[in-house]
Order: structure tokens, then C-alpha cells, then sequence
């Protein structure tokens, strides 16, 4: 299940179209629409939206999940409805987590982990505990994006587990966080036009999580079940949806 909420901003409200009997007002943002402005159904009965907002300051997405929970998946299913399909940078790092788009840049908020795999496991703190990661350079970045000035972004890099050189990152028309702690920062928070959570349960994500784990990150099944033991209580501190937005509506079914 996902939720989502859509934020006011300045920088959006004329050009927008908005969706008849939405229950959005004028000024909130409505990144959805169909060519006409009209509701199409796909043949799974599903809704498709298009955007069509003309912007001149870049949109700023947020989407929250604990890991293995499908983000960078639904990411890749968005882009390529907001238009190109998306792929790594060309000619930079093959372990970079961003991926590209013609319209869209999703960057994985992994990338602020403040200390890598070792640095953890000698501190003794899961990734997903606030002492791990950056939040001072993710709101600057993020800041410099929504004010249409590029970032040299750090990566961490999954497959090694080491923070690896800064990649450049222009600002698009739209910019995808997405991640552990989108809107666990409130400087952050305040950045985004748009939050989605998804909320996948303990026995879908923890399958996935270890078939990835195992099959792209070189992780053994005991050391993914221990991981994700050691993740729980810090899910429920620091992730879950005690963080999100106070006016995030449930929006997909
Ligand atoms: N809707 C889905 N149906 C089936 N499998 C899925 C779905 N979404 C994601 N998966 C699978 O779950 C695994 C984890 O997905 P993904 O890498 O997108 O998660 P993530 O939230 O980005 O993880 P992390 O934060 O750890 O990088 C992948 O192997 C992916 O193929
Ligand atoms: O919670 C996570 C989000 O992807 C990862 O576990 C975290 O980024 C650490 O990565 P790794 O397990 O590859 O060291």
C-alpha cells in the first residue's frame, strides 16, 4: 500500500492542470493529470496521469520506505510516466544509485549515509539510525536542486559499502528523493512539494529485500536476516509512518 500527499507551493500555481472533483484546492499541487485533463483507465483498471504542470523551480518528490520495499521500482514505473525512461548517469559511476530521465532525476537518499558499512558496524548503528547519515548536506543539496543550482552529490556505494566520490547532478524539472529519511528532517520536509510512503508489509519486504540482497549485493542469507533483525526497533524509531507529513493523505489503494 502507498500513501501520498500532495503540498502547496508557490512555484506551481499557475501553469497546473488540476483534476476535476479531486478534492484538491487550486493551489495545491496535482502532479497527475491526462492529456484533456481527463481520467483515462489502463486495462487493468488502473489510472495513468500525466504531468503537465509547466515549472520554472524544480518539483521536489519525496518517497519514504524502509529498504527492499519496491522504491527504486515504483521510481523507475513513475519516471518513465513522467516521461524517458530513466538510466544510471552516462559515463560516471557504474555503482551510482541516481537514475535520469528526460524530465526527472531520482536520487537514493542512501548516498547521505554519513559513515559506511565498517563505521556502522564499529559504531555499533543501522543505517537507518539519524547518527548514519548527513541530513545538513541533504537539505543544503536539496536547497541548491529546488533553487535550480547543480550539487556534487556523494555516493554510497552498495556493492562495496564504501562512500565513494561526489557525482555531478543538475537540477531537472523534477527531483525524486527517494529513501529511508525523506521526511524525517523537517528542513527537508519543508522542500517537498510531494511525499509518498510505502508502506509494504514485514513478509512481502523481507522477501524481497533478501532475494536483492542476495542477488545484487552480495549479501548471505544469515547476515540479510540478521540485518534485518537488527533494523526492526530502529524502523519503528526512525522510518515508519510516525514521520510522514501531518496532512499525507492515502491516496492509492
Ligand atoms: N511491485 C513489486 N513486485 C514484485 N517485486 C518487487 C516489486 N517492487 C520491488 N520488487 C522487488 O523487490 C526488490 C527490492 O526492490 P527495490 O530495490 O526497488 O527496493 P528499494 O526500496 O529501492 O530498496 P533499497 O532502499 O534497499 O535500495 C527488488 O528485487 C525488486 O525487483
Ligand atoms: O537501508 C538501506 C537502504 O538501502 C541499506 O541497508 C543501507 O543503505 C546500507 O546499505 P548496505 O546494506 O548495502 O550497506
Amino acid at each position: 500500500m502507498a500513501f501520498c500527499s500532495p503540498h502547496t507551493t508557490t512555484s506551481l500555481r499557475s501553469p497546473c492542470t488540476t483534476i476535476p472533483n479531486s478534492g484538491f484546492r487550486q493551489n495545491q499541487v496535482i502532479f497527475f493529470t491526462t492529456r484533456s485533463s481527463r481520467r483515462s483507465n489502463t486495462r487493468h483498471g488502473a489510472r495513468t496521469f500525466q504531468v503537465s504542470c509547466a515549472v520554472e523551480q524544480p518539483i521536489v518528490i519525496g518517497l519514504a520506505a524502509d529498504s527492499g520495499c519496491g522504491k527504486s521500482t515504483f521510481m523507475r514505473r513513475l519516471t518513465s510516466v513522467f516521461g524517458g525512461a530513466a538510466e544510471p548517469p552516462k559515463g560516471g559511476n557504474p555503482d551510482s544509485n541516481t537514475l535520469i530521465s528526460d524530465t526527472t532525476t531520482v536520487i537514493c537518499l542512501d548516498d547521505y549515509h554519513s559513515l559506511d558499512r565498517t563505521g556502522r558496524k564499529e559504531k555499533g548503528v543501522t543505517a537507518l539510525d539519524p547518527k548514519a547519515n548527513d541530513f545538513d548536506l541533504m537539505y543544503e543539496q536539496v536547497k541548491a536542486i529546488k533553487e535550480g543550482k547543480a550539487i556534487e552529490k556523494p555516493i554510497y556505494n552498495h556493492v562495496t559499502g564504501l562512500l565513494d566520490p561526489a557525482e555531478l547532478i543538475q537540477p531537472p524539472k523534477i527531483f525524486v528523493i527517494e529513501g529511508l529519511h525523506p521526511m524525517y528532517d523537517e528542513r527537508v520536509r519543508e522542500l517537498l512539494d510531494f511525499s509518498i510512503y510505502l508502506d509494504i508489509s514485514n513478509e512481502v519486504k523481507f522477501a524481497w529485500k533478501i532475494q536483492r540482497d542476495m542477488a545484487e549485493r552480495g549479501h548471505s542469507l544469515e547476515s540479510i536476516k540478521a540485518s534485518i533483525e537488527a533494523r526492526k526497533p530502529d524502523f519503528d524509531a526512525f522510518i515508519g509512518t510516525a514521520f510522514l507529513p501531518t496532512n499525507h493523505n492515502k491516496c492509492f489503494p
